[in-house]
């Protein structure tokens, strides 16, 4: 049976009752999936899911948190337009060469420091970290491993992908039957402002040592560290 998934745009999780009661139920069968990109950094995101079902299992999508932090800014940029420029947003104090670390676009990047909170309920075997990289240029390998790590046959494989040159993204077809393939929206996949390259240098300086951390704690090597340039 297909995995039931929950809207992202239930409620944040207000109590153990209050987010149990919007999950549809689930049978024999079924795995119920519920996507809330906020609960990674959200404080008490994994008590209370630990409380309400302890064999939860978590699938966490990161890319390089420079590339994530911009992106976070485009969303932004996109609905209000007079906010002022990445440069200045980033920075306490430029001249000096201060990240604002308290900025949500480059706060939530520090995935070494979410990680820990999550470490506390929930062991490392029970969390899949997806490469957002890899999931453009591989989408079916990256898909392989979250079906074995949920338990299920790989039925989505190669032959559900085809690369849009248009979108310029990955976009997915049904090979069984002869329904239109689907990219993503709009919103996903937008032009980067083009940012200033030496506060993407700043930046990459910053997030090293919690890349390395977040390397370290997931025995996983994103090698963040290697790419040459952000789009
Ligand atoms: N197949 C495909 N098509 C389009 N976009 C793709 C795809 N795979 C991954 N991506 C990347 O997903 C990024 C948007 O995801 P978000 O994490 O922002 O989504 S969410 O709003 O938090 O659910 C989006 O980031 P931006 O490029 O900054 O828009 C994409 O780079």
């Amino acid at each position: 049976m297909p995995p039931r998934q929950q809207h992202p745009q239930t409620p944040p999780l207000q109590g153990k009752l209050a987010n149990r009661n919007v999950m549809p139920k689930t049978l024999d069968g079924q795995i119920t999936m519920e996507k809330t990109p906020s609960y990674f950094v959200t404080n008490e995101a994994p008590r209370r899911i630990h409380s309400m079902a302890k064999d939860t299992k978590l699938i966490v999508v990161v890319r390089n948190p420079v590339t994530r932090a911009i992106s976070d800014y485009t969303q932004t940029l996109s609905k209000k337009p007079e906010i002022p420029t990445f440069e200045v947003l980033a920075f306490k104090n430029r001249t000096l060469g201060l990240i604002d670390a308290s900025w949500s676009a480059i706060r939530i990047g520090i995935y070494a420091l979410h990680l820990e909170n999550w470490l506390q309920y929930f062991p490392l075997s029970q969390i899949l970290f997806v490469s957002g990289e890899r999931l453009i240029t591989d989408p079916a390998g990256e898909m392989a491993k979250v079906q074995d790590f949920l338990g299920l046959k790989r039925i989505v494989t190669e032959k559900h992908f085809y690369f849009n040159k248009t979108k310029g993204f990955p976009c997915l077809k049904k090979p069984e039957d002869s329904s239109a393939p689907r990219c993503l929206g709009k919103s996903k996949g937008r032009t980067h402002p083009k940012i200033d390259p030496d506060v993407i240098h700043r930046l990459r300086k910053f997030y090293k040592p919690f890349n390395v951390m977040f390397y370290q704690m997931t025995g996983q090597d994103f090698q963040w560290e290697q790419e040459e340039s952000d789009k």
